[in-house]
């Protein structure tokens, strides 16, 4: 165990025997990313609250996690969490320099059982707003409504207007199209059918990681073939009846993917 570790540990087991508290708490040494959603699920089930003290907390994924298993949040106000708690409502926020209030915020939603369970079905019911689709819908309506104020932007580079089929609706459009063409499942099959590639179907000796990147590689060489169908010269193919529609839109492709 790294010496950070170990002095954090120490600190908790002092704190344990301070407060007499054995046996009530957990503090398990390791544990594998694959056990994370158990122990979600486990504070939940037990009428528990996700607690994210940072002092200050860039974004909070942790906290859109806990939303997602049913679990009720008390998190810091310096940082994403603000803007969280604003989506989810399922919660309250803390400062994190204040230990008194950290102590009633978290007791008070262990005791109130109404607050507690309203917290648990915001979260449930709120946490759409963090899937991808949402994410790019208000992204796109954020750009579009910046839009007017910079005129500049309705040309295209080459000096012609921007063609209708620029529109935000049609990168929602796009969006669908994208995000169906995109199902690449993890555990190497494929769920769309847009992958014109047996990459994903190959034997089973490659490695995760491997099959991922051979369909990327796949899905970007079907990409550039669409592309040229798609004609993105002076003489475009309006018909093009190619796999990806937002193609024959776009004239550059962002794709970010994380392994
Ligand atoms: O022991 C752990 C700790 C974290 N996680 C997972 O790792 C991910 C990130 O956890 P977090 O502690 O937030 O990671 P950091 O890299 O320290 O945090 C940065 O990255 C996060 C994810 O983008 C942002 O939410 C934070 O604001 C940012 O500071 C989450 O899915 C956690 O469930 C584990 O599986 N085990
Ligand atoms: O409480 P501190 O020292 O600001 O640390 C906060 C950091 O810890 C985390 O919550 C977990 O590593 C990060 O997301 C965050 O940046």
């Amino acid at each position: 165990m790294s010496s950070t570790s170990a002095s954090v540990l120490l600190s908790v087991l002092k704190l344990i025997d301070k407060h007499d508290l054995y046996g009530q708490v957990a503090y398990p040494k390791h544990h594998k990313q694959s056990d994370v959603p158990d122990i979600y699920r486990l504070a939940a089930k037990t009428k528990g609250v996700f607690i994210n003290p940072a002092f200050i907390e860039p974004f909070g994924l942790t906290l859109i996690e806990a939303a997602a298993y049913g679990l009720p949040i008390v998190a810091t106000k310096n940082g994403g969490p603000v803007d969280i708690q604003q989506v989810l409502d399922n919660g309250l926020l803390v400062d994190p320099h204040d230990q008194q209030s950290i102590a009633d915020a978290l007791l008070k939603l262990v005791a109130d059982k109404q607050l507690w369970a309203r917290c648990r079905q915001n979260g449930l019911k709120n946490i759409h707003l963090y899937s991808w689709p949402e994410h790019c819908k208000t992204y796109l309506s954020r750009i579009a409504s910046c839009k007017p104020r910079h005129p500049q932007w309705q040309r295209s580079d080459d000096g012609a207007e921007t063609s209708e089929s620029d529109s935000p609706s049609d990168s929602l459009r796009d969006i669908q199209d994208l995000s169906l063409n995109l199902k690449f499942s993890m555990d190497g099959e494929k769920s769309g059918t847009s992958v014109n590639d047996n990459s994903l179907e190959s034997e089973g000796s490659i490695d995760r990681k491997s099959k991922l990147e051979s369909a990327l590689l796949a899905w970007s060489k079907g990409i550039s073939r669409d592309t040229r169908k798609a004609g993105f010269s002076e003489k475009a193919d309006h018909n093009s009846s190619g796999k990806f529609p937002v193609l024959r839109r776009r004239k550059h492709l962002v794709v970010i993917a994380g392994l």
